[in-house]
């Protein structure tokens, strides 16, 4: 039995990008790293002197792309062959997720599904959500003043409210609702998230638990209502009212399909994003009081943040993109798949391989982020702005090319606000028994949560209950 890597180079007459010897049959089975890959990835990279690599798994060639460079290169530059996935049998097939256009193949039916949904979710689409976020955040703030250590299940509860809200105008009622119930369900993504195998099937654990009905029955709650003329505002509603097709049913079910994924692809996402803030937080307190001295500065004591104080928060800006370059929950991103026979830098990439763009090694580049591990926000700061030359790490983590996440100027924005509220209401400290590590541990998956972790939130000053009542009280009444 012949080599993969011998096959390719009889056929192209090129060798595959470098990597670890195949085994007959199982390839590099065996060399598939089970803990933090996109290390290891890195390690290959210096071992075998070239930026890509390659593995072969049971028959399928997988490149690792581990400079910014190759990936803008092949995803960007090259988009109309680097576009694909792989496919999800597991998912698609055998759960019934064939209509998540996250995973679907590059073609028509994901063309009119990513062009439905990036419109209702560019900056100037989603700006009038900016009230439903500052609601959620301050409900959080009120959950997290009585019972702080419940943190982790009330991050999860903010993401999916708003983002419910957000889509279906739904609002999540309490405990028992079923929104509430998948939510609370999907914490299992993080306990066994260290156990997930590779990085294609596991892409969106919280696909795994939601129920058959979702995205039917939230759609046509929503079109029920809006027969009834009852429907809230919100994206789903203003997809319906532009849809120029309104009786066909293919683009009924676009709409459907497109309003269903986000919150499947963004609701995980963003709680391991806020967990990883929470965590920065414990290890640098001193860019905790920095923030929060900014805060204090520029909104005072007597109200609580807002999306009108962003500009004025260059240090609090700084802090989020460190938040998404430090730790990024997406490590590997997800899978992209090639689609034609391609050549790059001297070596051949075959049709159908698995591209797997490292964008921890891209936001972790010393040459880019000097000291990498060190949380620093002030790497993205000069003489008190934002320094436009310093690359912004949302290049990388939000993916790329035609498959960049069309939902990361709703993340940003729920981020912000969150980010925020809580500095500005809370001082975050390690519990006095709690392990206190200098290098967090992020678990494996393609989504990639920080090891679990116990945190005291108490407020910062007398008045903070009073304070978050009140605006509560405020926001319910506004809405
Ligand atoms: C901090 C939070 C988030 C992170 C780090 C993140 C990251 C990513 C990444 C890395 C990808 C893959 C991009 C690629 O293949 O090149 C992706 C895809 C996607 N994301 Fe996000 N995301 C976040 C939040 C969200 C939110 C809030 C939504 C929805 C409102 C969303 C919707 C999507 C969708 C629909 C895709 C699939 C795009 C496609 O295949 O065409 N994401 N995201």
């Amino acid at each position: 039995i012949r080599h993969s890597r011998d096959k390719w180079l009889r056929r192209s007459g090129l060798p595959l990008p470098p990597g670890p010897r195949p085994l007959p049959l199982v390839g590099n089975l065996f060399d598939q790293p089970q803990e933090t890959p996109w290390l290891t990835y890195l390690s290959w990279s210096k071992q075998y002197g070239s930026d890509i690599v390659s593995i072969d798994v049971l028959g399928r060639t997988t490149v690792v792309l581990n400079s910014a460079k190759a990936i803008s290169d092949l995803l960007e530059r090259r988009s109309v062959i680097y576009s694909s996935r792989v496919r999800f049998p597991m998912l698609n097939e055998l759960i019934g997720w064939s209509w998540n256009f996250a995973f679907m193949a590059y073609g028509q039916r994901w063309r009119e599904r990513r062009r439905i949904f990036t419109r209702h979710f560019s900056p100037s689409a989603i700006k009038w959500l900016h009230p439903v976020h500052t609601k959620h955040s301050r409900k959080l703030l009120h959950q997290l003043l009585h019972s702080p250590s419940e943190f982790q299940s009330h991050l999860r509860h903010n993401q999916t409210a708003s983002i419910l809200e957000s889509v279906y105008g739904t609002e999540i009622k309490g405990t028992q609702d079923p929104f509430y119930r998948i939510a609370e369900i999907s914490m299992l993504s993080l306990s066994t998230a260290g156990v997930f195998g590779t990085f294609y099937v596991d892409f969106l654990p919280i696909l795994k638990h939601l129920p058959s009905w979702l995205p039917g029955a939230g759609f046509r709650n929503l079109r029920q209502k809006m027969l009834k003329n009852e429907a809230k505002s919100c994206i789903g509603k203003n997809m319906l009212e532009n849809n120029d097709s309104e009786d066909d049913e293919t683009s009924l079910q676009v709409i459907r399909d497109a309003l269903g994924i986000a919150f499947g692809a963004g609701a995980d996402t963003s709680v391991a994003t806020s967990l990883v803030f929470v965590l920065a937080m414990i290890l640098y307190p001193e860019c905790q009081c920095k923030a929060q001295a900014e805060i204090d500065a520029v909104v005072g004591r007597n109200r609580l943040p807002d999306f009108t104080d962003q500009s004025k928060l260059p240090y609090v800006n700084a802090l989020c993109k460190e938040v998404l370059r430090w730790q990024n929950v997406t490590p590997l991103s997800v899978a992209h798949a090639t689609s034609e026979d391609d050549v790059y830098a001297g070596f051949f990439i075959p049709k159908g391989s698995v591209i797997v763009p490292n964008t921890w090694a891209v936001t972790h580049d010393p040459e880019t982020y000097a000291e990498p591990a060190k949380f620093d926000p002030d790497r993205f700061l000069s003489n008190g702005c934002i320094d436009p030359n310093v690359k912004d790490p949302q290049a990388y983590t939000f993916g790329s090319g035609r498959r960049i996440c069309p939902g990361r100027f709703f993340a940003l924005d729920s981020l912000y606000c969150n980010v925020t509220n809580i500095l500005a209401c809370f001082s975050i400290e390690p519990t006095p028994d709690g392990k206190l590590v200098d290098v967090p541990r992020m678990l494996n998956g393609v989504i990639s949560f920080p090891e679990e972790y116990d945190v005291i939130m108490k407020p910062r000053y007398l008045g903070v209950e009073d304070l978050i009542e009140g605006a509560l009280a405020q926001e319910v009444v506004d809405l």
